[in-house]
């Protein structure tokens, strides 16, 4: 590979595993917590209720081989990215490590080696210079752009079996295959490197210091994946990032598996920064979780393509009705807070919807080209027609009908109104006035479809992700959230993970062939067109002939490619 060098002024070409030393923050001395120590050597005495019979020291009983001078190695203030370029334009988003910060951390030779299921396989451990690109569409003049590190097994560990103390906590709403990722966790510690002792919080991030720990072994997670849910419970809200960082050194935890929403990535960000604040050698490593596809980057997060294909079983009901009765209208309201990636690809699998509504593409109800008149003449044409939407979709019409104060969840997430009574209720006002018979039927299958266990693509992506993730942590990354990037299992630094939400662009090509799946009017004037275009260009969205390049300030360039 070619070599890389660190975009500084200082720098000459460098491979990457030289570079850590070069990405050290200014330690920062003076240790003001007692906590400190007490919670990394002595066993915890407060383990709030604790099923837990495992305690923080290591298992042989002798003080965790942790170096003293680390616990001093705290940086202060926001961490820097880890930024590396190299030729032609080539960019590496590197994800942090826990040897930049604790010097002379002991290394320890890949215990899958001797696994008798992996050590036949040529070249399982991952070079540590393989970088995944983030855009694949380019040109011969493009630069090489913005990678991220490959996910996967190193041949050297920061971490020995038997002194890993790993916790998993779910946090957000439900999504088919949180079951398997945890799982799967569990699994990928216990068989791939020895690894016995792992906690499940309870409840969320509250978890961390209000309810009691579960022990998770291979056992007690065997057949989880074939239930939906979570078995370790989730919650929304009650993020307090120094009870939860006091709680793991409490309880002796040095590998913590987070599953989550960007809300939960915010969280494990700001829980990675105290750790690192604190000195701590634990690794923080996010698995991004959310049936809305909302989390930029990567390629779609587990659980989508069950949502999808759950979602076609209100759809089809729909149809059914509509198909029976005159001028019958199936309504179908699916989630999608902010975006409305279920419901463009329900819409675009099932080829029975002829309007998809979602949040990003604003809609409006009468006159020339709004929707009274489409589901007018679509009824004349047909007889019968099926409506889509996306809960967070018109959400701005409701709040003129009903000028209802803003309300919020506990996370702050917007409470939203109930979109699909309202305009089930326009449009059979709308038909009354008409005097047009219609019959309507609204089907509300939302919460139906993230409740579901996953299904078989999903079980294995899965299982890649939760593997992928156990590789990092005891690889000794951290800070990272695990994810899906053309096709192959990256780190993503967390900054990239939470900067913005992933949405759907309605002046993209695959919004494009769902207007021109189901013939709906796009609402759209050919100025909106122009703005959201330009808005875009701000946000750095991407279209599929553009490249992005961006400084390490976050200064934005879009050129075409
Ligand atoms: N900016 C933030 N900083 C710290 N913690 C946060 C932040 N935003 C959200 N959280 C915490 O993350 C957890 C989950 O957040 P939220 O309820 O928004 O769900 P989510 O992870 O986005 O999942 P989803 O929206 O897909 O259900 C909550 O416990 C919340 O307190
Ligand atoms: O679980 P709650 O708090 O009702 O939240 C529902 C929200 O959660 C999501 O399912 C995301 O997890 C959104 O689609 C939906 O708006
Ligand atoms: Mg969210």
């Amino acid at each position: 590979m070619d070599s890389i060098s660190v975009r500084s002024p200082t720098s000459s070409s460098l491979s990457i595993s030289s570079l850590k030393s070069r990405f050290l923050e200014p330690s920062v001395s003076g240790i003001s917590s007692h906590r400190k120590f007490s919670s990394v050597i002595f066993k915890s005495s407060s383990s709030s209720g604790s099923n837990s019979s495992f305690n923080s020291s290591s298992p042989s009983g002798s003080p965790t081989r942790f170096p003293t001078k680390s616990v001093l190695m705290g940086s202060a203030g926001k961490i820097k990215p880890k930024t590396v370029s190299g030729p032609a334009g080539y960019v590496l988003e590197d994800v942090p490590h826990l040897s930049d910060y604790i010097p002379d951390l002991p290394t320890y030779p890949n215990p899958l080696q001797d696994n008798p299921a992996y050590s036949v396989v040529k070249q399982y451990f991952v070079h540590e210079d393989d970088t995944v690109p983030q855009k694949i569409v380019v040109h011969k003049t493009s630069p090489r752009g913005i990678h991220f590190r490959r996910a996967g097994p190193r041949q050297k560990v920061y971490f020995e079996s038997d002194e890993v103390h790993a916790c998993i906590v779910t946090c957000g709403g439900l999504c088919p295959g949180l079951n398997t990722v945890i799982r799967e966790i569990v699994c990928g510690l216990y068989h791939m490197y020895g690894v016995k002792r792992v906690l499940g919080i309870d409840g969320g991030y509250r978890g961390f210091y209000a309810k009691n720990t579960v022990p998770l072994t291979p056992k007690v997670v065997n057949d989880i994946h074939k239930r939906g849910g979570t078995i370790i419970g989730t919650s929304r809200g009650g993020h307090d990032t120094s009870k939860i960082v006091d709680s793991i050194q409490d309880r002796g935890i040095n590998q913590v598996f987070i599953i989550g929403g960007d809300g939960t990535q915010k969280g494990a960000s700001v829980i990675f920064e105290e750790v690192r604040k604190r000195g701590l050698k634990v690794a923080v490593a996010g698995i991004p979780k959310t049936i809305d596809n909302d989390i930029p980057v990567i390629d779609k997060s587990f659980g989508f393509d069950s949502a999808v294909e759950e979602a076609q079983r209100a759809i089809n009901a729909a149809h059914v009705e509509a198909e029976s009765m005159e001028n019958g209208i199936g309504l179908v309201k699916l989630m999608g807070r902010y975006s409305g990636f279920i419901a463009m690809y329900a819409t675009l699998a099932s080829r029975d919807v002829d309007c998809c509504l979602i949040p990003e593409s604003p809609f409006y109800l009468e006159g020339t080209g709004g929707l009274f008149e489409y589901i007018e003449r679509r009824l004349k044409e047909n007889g019968h027609m099926v409506i889509v939407i996306a809960e967070g979709a018109g959400q701005e019409l409701l709040s003129e009908s009903f000028h209802s104060a803003t309300q919020q969840d506990a996370s702050g997430n917007k409470l939203l109104q109930d979109v699909g009574l309202w305009l089930s209720q326009r449009i059979k006002d709308y038909f009354k006035q008409r005097k047009m018979i219609m019959n309507l039927k609204y089907i509300d299958p939302t919460y139906m479809i993230r409740a579901i266990p996953s299904n078989a693509s999903d079980n294995v992506y899965c299982t890649l992700l939760a593997q992928s993730a156990v590789h990092g942590a005891m690889a000794g990354y951290t800070g990272f959230t695990v994810g899906l990037v053309n096709g192959r299992q990256t780190y993503i630094p967390f900054y990239r993970i939470i900067e913005k939400q992933n949405m759907v662009v309605i002046t993209d090509r695959m919004w494009a062939r769902l207007l021109s799946s189901t013939n709906q009017p796009s609402f759209l004037s050919a100025k909106d067109v122009v703005e959201d275009k330009k808005e875009e260009g701000t946000a750095c969205q991407l279209l599929d002939d553009q490249i992005c390049s961006e400084d390490v300030s976050g200064n934005k360039e879009i050129s075409h490619g």
